[in-house]
């Protein structure tokens, strides 16, 4: 496995979750979703947590119909009587097209992330992290480097899984957590406060995240991309405008990258590879 090595002038790396520290088919977090939604918010519809999540994902809706984004017509079926069961399927319909179609909206991402607490807590899920991860951390860590988390699930979800991971609990190896509420991953300017908030040069950070573009969903025009996310730029470029420096991590089923992004890019399959040149 070849070494790549990062500039000497680096104090932080900050990682992506999806597809960097963990595997991108989250085959056991989003089914959970899906499976549960329904039987989760009509458990807690009438709590203040859920009414804030419910509040957020229709201010979403809306902002989606302002910009002309596709979303679903409602199409409640006709089991459903009540206002409220019909309010409930119309928060289902929307939160599983977001999902289907990978959108990385904070509403989405805060409601997630208080789902997946239960399960958390209670022991049936755990978070998923690449075994290299832990170890090249721990090393990082030791040679002095702060070492961050941006990743579009929200802070409590990241926390969780890091909190319940297969390894156990690893939080202790982050100096700090930021989520879309600092702004989205696509958009350059969420970099720049992220080096302010970390007290630190945007060319001393050091960014690992697998996605160079916009994931577009199998079988989805480019078209259809643009107008559901509203978006093609991506976190790699829009990290790298900000001044950053930055390794595409190469992870099984990530996205596969253009003959152009991979001459573009230093690429890692594994955190292992990072060689901290000019470090004591
Ligand atoms: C923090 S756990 C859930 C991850 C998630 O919901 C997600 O969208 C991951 O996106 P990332 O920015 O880490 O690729
Ligand atoms: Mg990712």
């Amino acid at each position: 496995m070849a070494s790549v090595s990062i500039p000497a002038c680096t104090t932080a790396l900050l990682l992506d979750i999806e597809g960097t520290t963990t595997p991108i088919t989250f085959d056991i977090l989003f089914p959970y979703i899906r499976d549960h939604l329904e039987d989760h918010l009509s458990a807690h519809w009438e709590e203040d947590e859920c009414k804030q999540d419910v509040h957020l994902l229709k201010k979403q809706m809306e902002e989606d119909m302002r910009q002309n984004r596709a979303c679903p017509v409602h199409t409640v079926d006709q089991t459903v009587h009540t206002d409220e069961e019909k309010a409930i399927r119309e928060v289902v319909e929307n939160v599983m097209w977001q999902m289907a179609a990978d959108r990385k909206s904070t509403a989405l991402k805060q409601l997630q992330g208080h789902m997946w607490r239960a399960a958390y807590t209670s022991g049936r899920i755990k978070g998923e992290i690449y075994p290299d991860v832990v170890p090249s951390i721990k090393m990082w860590r030791e040679r002095g480097l702060k070492v961050y988390i941006y990743s579009s699930g929200s802070v409590e979800a990241q926390k969780l899984l890091f909190g319940h991971s297969v390894e156990g609990d690893v939080l202790d190896l982050f100096d700090g957590h930021f989520d879309t509420t600092i702004g989205a991953k696509v958009d350059s300017k969420s970099y720049e406060r992220i080096a302010e908030r970390i007290d630190s040069q945007p060319e001393e950070i050091t960014f690992l995240t697998d996605v160079s573009r916009a994931n577009r969903p199998h079988g989805e025009s480019l078209c259809q991309t643009v107008l559901t996310r509203g978006f093609v730029v991506a976190e790699a470029k829009a990290a790298e405008e900000a001044g950053l420096n930055v390794l595409l991590v190469v992870r099984p089923g990530n996205m596969e990258l253009t003959d152009e992004e991979s001459a573009h890019y230093n690429l890692i399959t594994s955190f292992s590879q990072l060689q901290l040149t000019g470090r004591a």
